[in-house]
């Protein structure tokens, strides 16, 4: 008989000692497995040395999250199950070896609620003023591991984060996607009916350019470095009585004790923002893996349908396109492609010794695990 079906009892008290019991329980078998993740750590560092020891696997996280869900009965729903694995595994890794993030920053963007979701609570967070700043503390070995915003539904490709890939080795090592629900925040010390300004940074004033124009049409909107910052200096202008909102989150409306005037301004509900974590290490397959490349390819006629024929003819299905200018001027333009596999796979393999015989660069960003959570 399993355990699931063992006869739950039906008084309060009795409850109570049952989930005594098994708390008890759970506790003792969390830490077997946190003695693992330690022994685990000592292999590695036997096995590949001081210098080269890669702690965080991410195709084992994945592989560990989608069992997980697999193997969900419920009543507690696949995601919510996954969330308690995901943060066991963090405490773990964080036993092996603590982690420091270096995030687009500051402190309470969308990208810190990536990094958290991604990685879970226990990791030592790192907020950088800029992307390629991101990218800097990652190259310099400060951070372990980055995290970027690369896309929107709603507004398309962070062009920033593209751009910064054509100069630097870091691989992509993991995706994560987060939906966004902007709210409209202010200071507890101010009136809504004295607001003056709305400040948020640009992509999130143009995903809710709708319903600013609905219900704020005269009400200037000022674009700032993030919705985070927008939300410290709605604070700020609040402690001297100015009525100044912001655009931005959760995380920020409560780490800047905010109030919400609106709450999910977003034109779409399906909002989504998808981030990248970006190190310095090539991820094995997962079993469920995507890989990024960046080509550059000659301005002349077919260029592009050459590169992409190579997908078709070889079944490798093809999931992001973007173009961006070349910043040198011998070459046209530079492609972006996300395809679904992994660049070791035989039929990906062949498709990326083509595409080098046809452009004038291939670069695999790298590949890895589809996003679980
Ligand atoms: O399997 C490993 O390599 C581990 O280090 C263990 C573990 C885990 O807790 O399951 C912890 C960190 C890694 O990122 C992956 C998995």
């Amino acid at each position: 008989m399993s355990n699931s079906k063992i006869a739950v009892p039906d008084t309060l008290p009795l409850l109570r000692d049952r989930i005594d019991s098994i708390d008890s329980q759970i506790q003792s078998l969390i830490n077997e497995r946190a003695r693992c993740a330690e022994k685990v750590a000592e292999v590695k560092l036997a096995e590949q040395g001081d210098e080269a020891v890669v702690f965080y696997r991410p195709e084992r996280e994945a592989q560990v999250l989608r069992r997980v869900m697999e193997r969900n009965e419920g009543p507690l729903g696949n995601e919510e199950m996954a969330k308690i694995f995901r943060q066991v595994m963090s405490s773990c890794l964080a036993l092996e070896k603590p982690m420091r993030i270096a995030f687009l920053g500051p402190e309470g963007t969308f990208t810190q609620q990536a990094a958290l979701k991604h990685f879970g609570k226990s990791i030592i967070s790192a907020p950088m003023a800029a992307i390629d700043e991101v990218f800097r503390e990652v190259e310099s070995g400060a951070a372990n591991y980055g995290v970027v915003p690369v896309e929107n539904s709603t507004e398309g490709v962070v062009n920033h984060t593209l751009d910064t890939f054509r100069d630097s080795q870091l691989k992509i090592c993991g995706e994560v996607e987060e939906r966004i629900h902007h709210h409209l925040l202010l200071s507890p010390n101010v009136n809504a009916d004295d607001v003056t300004h709305i400040y948020s940074h640009q992509q999130s004033l143009a995903q809710c350019r709708a319903w600013l124009d609905r219900y704020w049409p005269h009400v200037e909107r000022v674009a700032v470095s993030s919705n985070a910052e927008a939300a410290r200096l709605a604070a700020e202008a609040g402690r001297s009585g100015r009525a100044i909102a912001a655009i931005a989150g959760e995380v920020a409306c409560e780490l800047y004790d905010l109030v919400k005037v609106s709450a999910n301004i977003e034109d779409r509900p399906d909002n989504t923002t998808r981030f990248l974590i970006v190190g310095t290490q090539d991820v094995p397959a997962s079993g469920k893996d995507k890989t990024s490349l960046l080509i550059s390819a000659k301005n002349e006629p077919g260029a592009l349908y050459r590169l992409l024929e190579a997908f078709e003819r070889h079944g490798v299905d093809m999931t992001r396109l973007e173009t961006r200018p070349s910043l040198m001027s011998r070459w046209g333009y530079i492609f972006y492609i996300d395809f679904v596999g992994h660049y070791q796979d035989p039929e990906c393999q062949a498709v990326i010794e083509e595409l080098r015989d046809r452009a004038a660069e291939v670069k695999v960003l790298g590949s890895y695990p589809v996003a679980v959570l």
